[in-house]
C-alpha cells in the first residue's frame, strides 16, 4: 500500500466505514506529530503550524486549499497572524477516514516547503 504522503482520497461515501479501532494506532503513527480531538463526539486529526507572520501563515492556507480541492477532501482551516490551524475529518461519515490520514499526510507534504516557518 502507498506511504501516506504518496496516496491520494477515495470519493466521501456516507456508508463508507470509519477508521476501526485497530487501524487507528497504525495509520497515527504514520503522522507522528498530529493529535487526535474529538469535538460533538466527531474524530478529527489536528496540527498546528507556527509562521514569521500572517502573510506566510496565509500562502500555506491557500498552499493547504490546492490539495484539498484537488482531492475533493477539505480540512477546517484556523488562520491566524503566525498561526495555521488544520483540522482534518470525513464530513459525510462524521470521523476519521483513511482519506484524513492521507490528507495529514499530504499537508505535512506542503509546510515541508512552505516559506516563513517558525
Ligand atoms: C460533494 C463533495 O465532494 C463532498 O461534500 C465532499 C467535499 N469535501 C469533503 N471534505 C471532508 N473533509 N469530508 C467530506 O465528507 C467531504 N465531502
Amino acid at each position: 500500500m502507498n506511504a501516506l504522503n504518496q496516496a491520494h482520497c477515495e470519493a466521501c461515501r456516507a456508508d463508507a466505514p470509519q477508521v476501526s479501532d485497530e487501524e487507528l494506532p497504525v495509520l497515527i503513527k504514520q503522522i507522528p506529530d498530529w493529535n487526535i480531538e474529538v469535538r460533538d463526539g466527531v474524530m478529527q486529526l489536528e496540527k498546528v503550524f507556527l509562521f514569521k507572520n500572517f502573510k506566510f501563515a496565509l500562502a500555506f492556507t491557500n498552499a493547504v486549499g490546492e490539495i484539498s480541492e484537488a482531492e475533493g477532501h477539505h480540512p477546517g482551516l484556523l488562520t491566524e497572524w503566525g498561526k495555521v490551524t488544520v483540522t482534518w475529518w470525513s464530513h459525510s461519515i462524521k470521523g476519521l477516514h483513511r482519506n484524513d490520514f492521507i490528507m495529514a499526510a499530504r499537508t505535512d507534504e506542503v509546510a515541508s516547503t512552505a516559506e516563513g516557518r517558525k
